[in-house]
């Protein structure tokens, strides 16, 4: 579903109580510029409710089709998802390719998706949303001059072919469904694992652009500056198509795994929330989540309340959070800065990292304790394990054994109780 066309006009129906609407255009608009669609103007109408059959009202759709002839625009985008009649009935009147702008985010999806599973994902994402509007958008697609509709010669060669080709996609959907469901149990294996390792799990969502590729990439560095892994990151929307899980381990023997999501958007479509479960799904397991937002946006508690909804929707809830408040270096606000449950950072300049990976620390080793061990001598294999596993701050040769002061798992207390001598 390749978008090959130029110059577009926006279209967008403000309907009563809608909050962000101007908010909402802007941000279709940088959509469509992610893809190369130069947008040369725009058509809003208030209304009650979205029209059924056209969307907007009869006289708006003359005024848009005024405007592309006389801007010479080759594309009508919709704000909103159209059903597969309004579809239908706009391409009559407009007689012009007419997307919407779940198909807008499907394509910059399909074209930033990188392994194999984003793909599927996407794929499926589309096929689903292409089945039931495969008449109005064969019409589009041959008014292109291709994509899968070629020329309805006849009525009835173009049934015929419209039947195959619903076939082969219902056949399709199928075969992706089953593929991403064994991809799905693999994943919840690979989680299961982690969990056992007992290493806690750090997660990184965020609206589009927020800074997380920026961010894990400045945590990584930090740690350490040779082997630190590019995760992409550029200033295009959704970068990120894709989890990676990056283990970060600290100097007082402090670990814990970062993981990176899909990037959040306003609208996102139900089709994709549900394509990229499994993605999202990944917080799920996590101990912390990071909330990068970009403190620098005037919507940016639109942005949080958007990705909030969406985590809401894919059953991530009841996790410790820190809202990290990342590109304080434009929204003109003192930074670094932190409070127990809120950050303000500049990813970019990597100021206030430090204080970030602090308050990991305090947020997720909260169940800590420092106690003070005496260790026989002939037990070499608890000190050895303890200056691997645990924050060793201090270690002392005694008569009877090694003195150690050391901060651990409360959890782990209960291995070493007959060595500890105070806490
Ligand atoms: N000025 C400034 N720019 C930043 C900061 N952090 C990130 N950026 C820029 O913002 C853009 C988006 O950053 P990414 O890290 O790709 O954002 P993302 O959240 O991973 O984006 P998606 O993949 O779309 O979800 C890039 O151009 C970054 O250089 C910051 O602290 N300050």
């Amino acid at each position: 579903m390749e978008i090959l066309v130029e110059y577009a006009i926006l279209v967008g129906v403000q309907e009563q109580n809608a909050e962000h609407f101007e908010y909402e255009m802007e941000e279709l608009k940088n959509l469509a510029e992610a893809i190369e669609v130069n947008v040369v103007g725009q058509v809003t109408q208030n209304l009650e409710r979205r029209n059924p059959t056209h969307y907007v009202g009869k006289g708006k759709i003359m005024e848009v089709k005024q405007l592309y002839e006389e801007l010479d625009a080759n594309l009508v985008i919709f704000n909103d998802e159209l059903s597969p009649s309004q579809i239908r009935n706009l391409e009559q009147e407009l007689e012009v390719k007419v997307i919407d702008r779940t198909m807008l985010i499907l394509d910059i999806f399909a074209r930033r998706a990188r392994t194999h599973e984003a793909r599927m994902q996407v794929e499926l994402a589309q096929l689903q949303y292409t089945l039931p509007r495969l008449v109005g958008l064969r019409a589009s697609l041959s008014r292109q001059g291709g994509g899968t509709g070629g020329g309805l010669q006849n009525k009835g060669a173009g049934e015929t072919k419209l039947e195959l080709d619903r076939r082969k996609i219902e056949d399709q959907i199928a075969k992706l469904r089953k593929d991403l469901e064994q991809v799905r149990d693999r994943r919840d294996t690979q989680r299961k694992q982690r969990k056992k390792s007992g290493i806690p799990v750090v997660s990184i969502v965020g609206y589009t652009n927020a800074g997380k590729s920026t961010l894990m990439n400045g945590l990584l560095r930090k740690i350490d500056e040779e082997s630190a892994k590019q995760v992409y990151e550029e200033n295009m929307l959704f970068a990120t198509l894709d989890t990676s899980v990056r283990h970060l381990k600290f100097a007082d023997n402090k670990e814990f795994l970062l993981t990176d999501t899909v990037g959040f958007v306003s609208k996102l479509p139900h089709h994709l929330v549900k394509a990229f479960r499994s993605t999202l799904e990944e917080a799920r397991g996590a101990d912390l989540l990071l909330h990068v937002v970009d403190v620098s946006n005037p919507e940016y508690r639109y942005m949080m309340e958007v990705t909030n909804d969406t985590l809401h929707d894919v059953g991530v809830e009841n996790i410790k959070t820190v809202n990290v408040y990342n590109k304080s270096d434009l929204a003109g606000v003192p930074y670094p800065r932190k409070m127990d449950e809120s950050i303000w950072i500049s990813a970019k300049e990597a100021a206030g990292l430090d204080e970030l990976v602090d308050l990991i620390k305090k947020r997720i080793f909260e169940q800590y304790i420092t106690c003070k061990l005496l260790i026989p001598f002939d037990r070499g294999d608890v000190v050895s394990y303890l200056n691997n596993k645990a924050n060793v701050k201090k270690t002392e040769y005694e008569e009877d054994g090694t003195m150690m002061t050391v901060e651990m798992d409360g959890s782990e207390r209960i291995k070493f109780e007959e060595f500890i001598i105070s806490h």
